[in-house]
């Protein structure tokens, strides 16, 4: 999955991903009318709601962009139905090309990781069939239980072909308080950096390595240093727009060839309509706005990357 990553960022010339956290409040009152007319003011509403958001925002950007990142707690918080919103999206996702990172921030010890790495990643067994429940191509990855709650991830990523982003340096302004911890003179997120280099070497795709990185746009300096310690692994940058990065805090997050990383945005797309800039759209084009705020986002990057 990461020559498939690293081959759409090559063909669409974007290095992002949008993120599908489709919160109830960002969605538009049409939308919401017609799935509350259908399944009422119901867990089922709201599933169907947020469904037609993803739809219609996906098949109005996915020529653009390489990838997706549905965040599944805005998907969980509807329940069941939530999660089957969660599934139509992959799937759909999936249909159009789009490779489709899973935010699920999951890892425990390793009987239950290797359990959470089956329903995302891999397949289950039931009697004589097995299964792909969730089957999204990357997921991303919390590493704090160290290297036997990262492995059973590892493992079936090598047996299927898919990959992880794996939390290094969090982009939410907290961050420090455990990651920025001095370990013999080092912080931890490099300790941590260094660690998912390691696991990568021995998951090589053609270029990069299908394990990767997560590091917040907000830290432009640490992103830096830990580019260096993981020359191999992609960075996913999360933290773009709504949490104040932009692009030109993003060059050294980006090797010299211009690949490496891929930056996320989520509300500064997907409820576009909402802000003054994209406000001529109006509610009732909500899609049009987000894809007139991915080209914005490209044409940011681009000319940041250009500049340097
Ligand atoms: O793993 C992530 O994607 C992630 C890591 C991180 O350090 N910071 C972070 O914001 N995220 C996720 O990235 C998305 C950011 O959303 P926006 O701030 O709306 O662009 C959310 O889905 C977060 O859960």
């Amino acid at each position: 999955m990461i020559n498939k990553l690293v081959e759409n960022i090559k063909k669409t010339n974007a290095p992002i991903v949008v993120g599908l956290d489709p919160m109830l409040g960002y969605i538009p009152d049409h939308v919401k009318e017609k799935a509350f007319g259908e399944f009422g003011e119901t867990l089922d509403g709201a599933a169907e709601a947020i469904w037609q958001f993803n739809k219609a925002i996906v098949d109005q950007t996915y020529d653009l962009i390489p990838a997706v990142k549905p965040q599944i707690a805005m998907y969980e918080q509807f329940g069941i139905p939530g999660l089957m919103a969660f599934k139509k999206t992959v799937d759909y996702c999936k249909e159009k090309g789009l490779v489709v990172i899973g935010d699920i921030k999951r890892g425990d010890i390793g009987s239950t990781s290797a359990a959470y790495a089956t329903g995302h990643l891999g397949k289950v067994t039931v009697g004589s069939k097995s299964y792909a429940p969730f089957d999204e191509d990357f997921v991303t990855v919390n590493p704090y239980l160290g290297s036997d709650g990262v492995n059973p991830f590892i493992d079936v990523c090598k047996e299927e072909k898919k990959g992880l982003f794996i939390l290094v340096k969090t982009s939410n302004p907290s961050s420090g308080e455990f990651q920025d911890q001095l370990i013999d003179g080092r912080p931890l997120y490099e300790l941590v950096g260094e660690k998912v280099a390691e696991w990568g070497e021995s998951c090589m795709g053609d270029e990069y390595s299908y394990i990767g990185a997560v590091v917040g746009a907000t830290y432009p300096e640490m992103g830096k240093v830990l580019r260096k310690i993981m020359p191999k692994s992609y960075i996913l940058v999360p933290g773009y727009g709504a949490q104040g990065g932009q692009g030109k805090d993003l060059v050294h997050f980006f090797n010299e060839d211009g690949l490496g990383a891929i930056v996320n945005s989520s509300r500064g797309i997907i409820a576009a309509y909402k802000q003054e800039k994209y406000a001529k759209f109006g509610a009732e084009n909500f899609a049009d706005a987000s894809r007139a705020a991915v080209e914005d986002m490209i044409a940011d990057i681009s000319q940041a990357l250009g500049n340097r």
